[in-house]
């Protein structure tokens, strides 16, 4: 039995000035090791829960230590039965999600298969990606425009972005007014054969949310992503009935208890689980699962680095309800590519499915030791760590 003797967090901190955001300049990975030498890689969010979510690993090692690595749900439960606060944590369940995440990587290595081949198999052997991180620092329409010809070029056939500035809550008629100016010069720019996915960050009132998506939907956007504040459901129902725009949200659901209010009451038209903070690869399959019985296709959500971007595509290539990949991958700092040997690149708007075992990639653990500090070392500094860099209009 390949019995846990440690799970490890690390954390990755590289600041540059280009970030695309702040949470860019860092990454929160797990290490599982095997007593009988297996190593497994898993990484969650970061943002700015870092130090809370080093803690809790530190806590999951002292459950998981001498547990088999293979038993993904019971593991899972004795974690949930531990942490009282589980179910309403958004840190325990990231913390688990990397737990999870690594015990698949040594799971598909020990049994020599890729995690797609455990999942269910090949479905697709490339997945469909689209863009974010593109429009640091973009404010005027043309800014957007002229970067969104660029992402085009790159061969994307999808690209994500917030034109809300610095509005929060309530958005004025000139509010509106300037984001429907943005999304139309992105249009316009990339025409119709491109798909334009409008970010809202769960910013806005119930009211706030419809005048805005009322003012773009004539710019046809393949959805409106989380419309409303996140804990607002009266406000999604109403923002439902009131416009045609289709509605994109998950990343902040954390579990299957949450996720069945959204599908039974017909709330969401992509499902934006997060590998990282759902539960990992075992419950984030649950997800899909309980979305195609909806006919709701996934559409991953994935805002944080190269290892959790491996394990997500393993799972987009089993699932039969796929429909689009978010990707930062061409936007992150060089060195987040480099640390699984920048072997997922974007061609065309797709990414091949890595074949090789576990999560399909090689970590670089050379440049993992360069770049690893402690947690008393990395300082979290306040700020709006959810905003595409520069693209606040000034707040
Ligand atoms: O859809 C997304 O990619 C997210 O909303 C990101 O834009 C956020 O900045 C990140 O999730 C914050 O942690
Ligand atoms: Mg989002």
């Amino acid at each position: 039995m390949p019995e846990i003797s440690e799970v490890e967090p690390i954390i990755l901190y590289n600041p540059r000035p280009d970030d695309p955001a702040p949470w860019a300049s860092y990454m929160v990975l797990v290490r599982v090791v095997t007593k009988d030498g297996g190593v497994g890689w898993g990484e969650t969010l970061s943002s700015i829960r870092v130090n809370a979510l080093v803690q809790l690993i530190k806590v999951l090692s002292s459950v998981m230590r001498g547990r088999d690595v293979f038993n993904l749900e019971g593991n899972r439960l004795e974690w949930y039965r531990q942490d009282f606060n589980m179910p309403v944590s958004l840190e325990s369940t990231a913390a688990y999600s990397a737990f999870d995440i690594a015990s698949w990587d040594i799971i598909g290595r020990e049994l020599g298969a890729p995690v797609h081949r455990l999942l269910g198999g090949l479905t697709r052997d490339r997945v469909r990606v689209y863009a974010n991180g593109w429009y640091s620092n973009a404010v005027k329409p043309e800014d957007f425009a002229e970067k969104a010809k660029e992402t085009v070029r790159r061969g994307y056939t999808a690209l994500k972005f917030d034109p809300f500035g610095p509005y929060f809550d309530m958005i004025d008629s000139a509010g509106i007014k300037d984001a429907a100016e943005r999304v139309k010069a992105v249009r316009e720019a990339v025409g119709d054969g491109v798909d334009i996915l409008i970010e809202a960050h769960g910013r806005f009132n119930a009211e706030s949310a419809i005048r805005a998506a009322w003012a773009l939907e004539p710019y046809n956007p393949l959805f409106m992503e989380e419309p409303v504040h996140p804990e607002d459901i009266e406000g999604l129902i109403r923002f439902r009935n009131s416009t045609r725009i289709r509605v994109a949200l998950g990343e902040r659901i954390i579990n299957k208890g949450y996720l069945i209010q959204y599908l039974k009451l017909s709330l969401v038209d992509y499902l934006q689980t997060d590998v990282g903070r759902f539960g990992g690869l075992t419950e984030a399959r649950k997800a899909s699962i309980m979305a195609e019985a909806f006919s709701v296709p996934m559409a991953f959500h994935n805002a944080n680095g190269p290892i959790l971007h491996a394990a997500t595509i393993q799972l987009d290539a089993s699932i039969p309800n796929f429909a689009v990949q978010e990707s930062f991958y061409d936007y992150w700092p060089q060195w987040k590519r480099d640390l699984v040997g920048d072997s997922m690149p974007v061609e065309n708007g797709y990414v091949k499915v890595p074949t090789k075992p576990g999560l399909g990639v090689d970590v670089n653990e050379k440049l993992i030791e360069r770049l690893r500090i402690n947690e008393t070392e990395i300082t979290i500094k306040g700020g709006l760590s959810w905003i595409v860099k520069g693209t606040t209009g000034g707040s």
